[in-house]
């Protein structure tokens, strides 16, 4: 179990396609921020709010700084391995099969478990467009899952709030239909959504800016750093762990390493513009919001502090003084452009969330099926899962499945604990990254590495500790999300992909980029 892949049997996997190196700079770090800005930013700011009042602005420079040095780790090894799979590839090769497969894993829990917290993002958004503008009221139960709480560690299930999130199932499954059918979103439909979401978010900015209230600010932390007492991932890191998902997709940089000139210079550059560009945008955001409307948390009817999402914050949020507040809104930014009569300029931003987060869902799922692709080429998974359809061309078995547990996720969970569980996934990977590129200079130094994480020792153990420290701030039945998706990943591994695995079996399996059974490449943001 602790088998390796090597390094130059992946790399000739890879050989066959081996691209024009044609990306500058300047186009790099535009492919960042177009592959960063989405749900995180658009709904997520209000749960922040929620963890940390208006001191969230420190959590986005945290979760920047943390995601900034991450990728510094992460772009080595794309540079060295730019081949499909990404961590779970580069794991494989460094450290065995079995952490790479508790990577692989991990993915999972990130890609798919992601597209889920895009779709009720999505569905916060539909939902207030179509009230606001078309003035249709849909039915209440049918616009959110339940509200959970814990009781000792069983979740609970409170079904008064809402049952099913109807919207983000359409959305889910809708997306899942395009795939199955063979959509890519060409680079041309990706510069029009990049222009579309910061004309948005800059209009946001435009029209806030002027009306912030420096009283909005006070007090700036009122959950303090960490949270109170007997709470869980709230304060300022708490938002930091839930905001990070703002920044993740940066690695479309990384994996866009081979077809960059001088990627030494310009993969950081990329990788640092874009998520410096975002941090920036990202501030200006919150301060617009937090200054216009005030971002205070509700406390619960007994005075408590409340998570955002649980049964005692819906509760909060349904009472009259509250309806209005920023924490308790499902499309945050529309939500602040009406409430400083905007209402039309917030309508538009609301129809550009609709419009760029199905990209997002698309470009998760995607990767989501390629990453069990990957997995199941290696002997890890059934085969079976990796067929492709006769007429579509497509890895449609996977793609269902996949398109089907979104879309239940998406139905009975609120936006921010899925947005903090598919972070423990991101966080696990970008953890073993950190351990595999130190591995990497001590067993194999020589290796042509096209971009070099800079100071290494110093940068690595740094991420490690950042990423670990984003961890254990998620609230803790987020956190208990990954022990035990983990375990039940051993329980696969040993009683399937242990005796199945190709390298395990001799098999040095030549499957190429190019070879029919390969599913089509071309989303930029996953690999
Ligand atoms: N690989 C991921 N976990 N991506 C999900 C986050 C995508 C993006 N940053 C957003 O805010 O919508």
């Amino acid at each position: 179990m602790w088998r390796v892949k090597s390094l130059d049997a992946i790399l000739a996997t890879a050989k066959k396609k081996s691209l024009h190196r044609s990306l500058g700079p300047i186009q790099l770090t535009l492919l960042g921020v177009g592959a960063i800005i989405g749900t995180g930013i658009f709904v997520l700011t209000a749960a922040a709010a929620q963890k940390a009042g208006p001191g969230m602005m420190w959590s986005f420079v945290i979760a920047g700084a943390v995601c900034a040095i991450a990728a510094l780790c992460y772009s080595e090894l794309a540079s060295m391995l730019p081949v499909s799979g990404s961590a779970y590839t580069y794991t494989y090769a460094v450290m065995g099969e079995l952490l790479a497969w508790m990577v692989g894993w991990a993915l999972i829990l990130e890609y798919a478990v992601a597209a889920s917290a895009v779709s009720v993002g999505w569905s916060g958004y539909f939902l207030g467009l179509i009230e606001n503008a078309l003035h249709f009221h849909w039915p209440d139960a049918l616009r959110s899952g339940p509200a959970w709480s814990m009781n000792g560690f069983i979740p609970v299930a409170d079904f008064g709030a809402g049952v099913v999130n109807i919207p983000a199932i359409l959305v889910a499954l809708t997306v899942t239909a395009l795939l199955v059918r063979g959509t890519t979103e060409s680079a041309r439909v990706n510069a029009i959504l990049v222009v579309i979401k910061v004309t948005a978010l800059t209009a946001f900015v435009i029209l806030t800016l002027p009306v912030i209230k420096t009283g909005n600010f006070s007090p700036f932390t009122p959950n303090g750093w960490f949270g109170p007492h007997g709470t869980t991932g709230m304060g300022v890191v708490g938002a930091a762990a839930s905001i990070f998902f703002a920044y993740v997709g940066f690695d479309a940089v990384s994996t866009a390493a081979e077809e960059t000139k001088n990627p030494q210079r310009n993969v950081p550059i990329g990788l640092i513009g874009s998520l410096g560009i975002c941090t920036i945008f990202y501030l200006l955001v919150a301060a617009g919001a937090v200054g216009a409307i005030g971002a205070q948390p509700v406390l619960a009817l007994d005075g408590s502090v409340v998570q955002p999402g649980s049964a005692a914050f819906q509760a909060a949020c349904a009472t009259a003084a509250n309806a209005d507040r920023l924490v308790c809104s499902n499309e945050a930014l529309a939500h602040v452009l009406r409430e400083i009569n905007w209402p039309v300029v917030g309508n538009l931003l609301g129809l550009a969330a609709n419009l760029a987060l199905p990209s997002v869902i698309l470009m998760m799922i995607y990767g989501q099926t390629r990453i069990f692709f990957v997995m199941a080429r290696d002997g890890l998974l059934p085969q079976s899962l990796a067929n492709i359809h006769p007429k579509w061309k497509t890895p449609y078995i996977v793609t269902i499945f996949t398109g089907v547990c979104v879309a239940i996720a998406a139905a009975f969970f609120p936006v921010g604990q899925l947005a903090d569980i598919s972070n423990s996934g991101t966080l696990f990977a970008f953890f073993m990254v950190a351990i595999a590129v130190m591995v990497l200079r001590v067993k194999d130094p020589n290796r042509p590495r096209p971009f070099k994480t800079p100071a290494v020792w110093i940068v690595a153990p740094v991420a490690m500790v950042g990423c670990a420290g984003l961890y254990f701030n998620l609230p803790l039945e987020s956190m208990l999300v990954l022990p035990i998706w983990g375990a039940l990943g051993l329980v696969v591994y040993f009683a399937y992909g242990y005796r199945k695995s190709h390298v395990g079996r001799g098999i040095t399996d030549e499957v190429h980029e190019l070879d029919p059974d390969a599913p089509p490449t071309g989303v930029p943001g996953v690999d």
